[in-house]
């Protein structure tokens, strides 16, 4: 599927890139958003997301004092080269969303800035706004309406949009097409939606969640096309729970913990930044002691459960090596030997855990 030429916008040009490589299309730079008591002025500014979605929800929330005063982006960095799919991680309420938000110049930060093209995406969203596309978390659509009449009515707002039937067909809802909206499966609106967020050639395209509530298929489908808009130099942001996604699509990626950035960079830095493992089954007779000691297999820590121990290493190798020799000198099997390089799981879940600085 031809996804169509770009037009870079020259706003861009000249913005330094974090990683050198390229042209930082976003620059964040001391971000920080604070809802409730010390935040309401910004949250006043706030616009609607356009097409509705649980906005509205939070600034009720924040007004009837739920929680008055929360940072929820705590002092953040990081910017994003042209063409460059960067990828925001966390658990619930990390800040994700709020991040992802000031970016998409909904909302104004309470302190630091962003930079999107060059410009503030919320006090200049005139300059901005044609250039992006955004897929909420959870869009709303009128839903008496069709696929198709939903797109015809939102590309009559859009300066060069697609036409309805390639924007249909490049998430694969021609054949729903003339459905009612709210017919649709959970799964076909999230398609819809994307469809929406692609439908003015984004330069720069923002993605909460977008395959949340997918089916298998789908999902790899919503990557292939992902993938296809990035090669073609789409600069794209995207949030999501899926691990596997990120592996797959991102090519630098974040984890937030608690609105700040607990590991940052490609996903093989921040893996290769987590200890791998090696565990096995302690036979009968033999004690942790009688292992060689345990910084030269360079192992940076260990845990035992019953018979079982598990050792933490950074150079995988050499601790296996070290077990293994030792083993066949004694001339034992180790039962349950199980050996496990970090995974981006492991280092999110390390973080998760707040263990970051254990
Ligand atoms: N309007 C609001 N008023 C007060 N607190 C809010 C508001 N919106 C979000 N929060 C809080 O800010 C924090 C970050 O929320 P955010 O939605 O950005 O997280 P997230 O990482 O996107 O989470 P999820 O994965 O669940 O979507 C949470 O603790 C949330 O409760």
């Amino acid at each position: 599927m031809n996804i169509g030429e770009k037009t870079i916008a020259d706003a861009g040009r000249g913005v330094a890139g974090s990683s050198g490589s390229g042209i930082g299309v976003i620059e964040v730079t001391e971000l920080r958003r604070r809802y409730g008591a010390a935040g309401r002025r910004a949250e006043e500014g706030q616009e609607r997301g356009g097409r509705g979605g649980r906005r509205g929800e939070r600034g009720a929330r924040s007004r009837s004092g739920a929680r008055e005063s929360y940072e929820a982006v705590h002092g953040i960095d990081f910017s994003v080269d042209r063409g460059e799919l960067f990828a925001l991680l966390g658990t619930n309420g990390a800040g994700k969303t709020s991040t992802l938000e000031l970016l998409e110049g909904l909302a104004a930060p309470t302190a630091g800035q962003v930079r999107v093209l060059g410009h503030d995406p919320f006090r200049e969203r005139g300059r901005v706004r044609p250039h992006i596309g955004v897929m909420l978390q959870e869009g709303g659509f009128p839903s008496e309406l069709t696929p198709a009449e939903t797109l015809r009515m939102w590309a009559g707002c859009t300066t060069g949009a697609r036409p309805v039937e390639e924007a249909l067909a490049l998430v694969r809802l021609e054949g729903r097409r003339d459905v009612r909206v709210k017919q649709l499966s959970g799964g076909e609106r999230r398609r819809l939606d994307l469809a929406l967020a692609l439908l003015g050639r984004p330069e720069v395209l923002f993605l909460d969640e977008p395959t949340t509530g997918l089916d298998t298929e789908a999902r790899r489908a919503t990557w292939e096309l992902v993938r296809e808009l990035r090669d073609s130099g789409t600069t794209i942001v995207l949030t999501t729970h899926y691990l596997e996604e990120a592996e797959e699509l991102a090519d630098r990626l974040a984890i937030l913990h608690h609105g700040r950035i607990a590991a940052a960079g490609h996903v093989a830095d921040v893996v290769a930044a987590h200890p791998s493992h090696l565990s096995f089954e302690l036979p009968d007779g033999f004690h942790l002691g009688d292992l060689p000691p345990l910084g030269e297999l360079g192992v940076v820590g260990h845990e035992t459960r019953g018979r079982t121990l598990r050792l933490r290493t950074d150079e995988l190798q050499r601790t296996a090596t070290g077990v293994l020799l030792w083993a066949q000198d004694k001339g034992i099997t180790l039962r349950g030997l199980d050996v496990r390089s970090a995974s981006l799981e492991e280092a999110f879940l390390h973080i998760a855990k707040g263990l970051e600085n254990t």
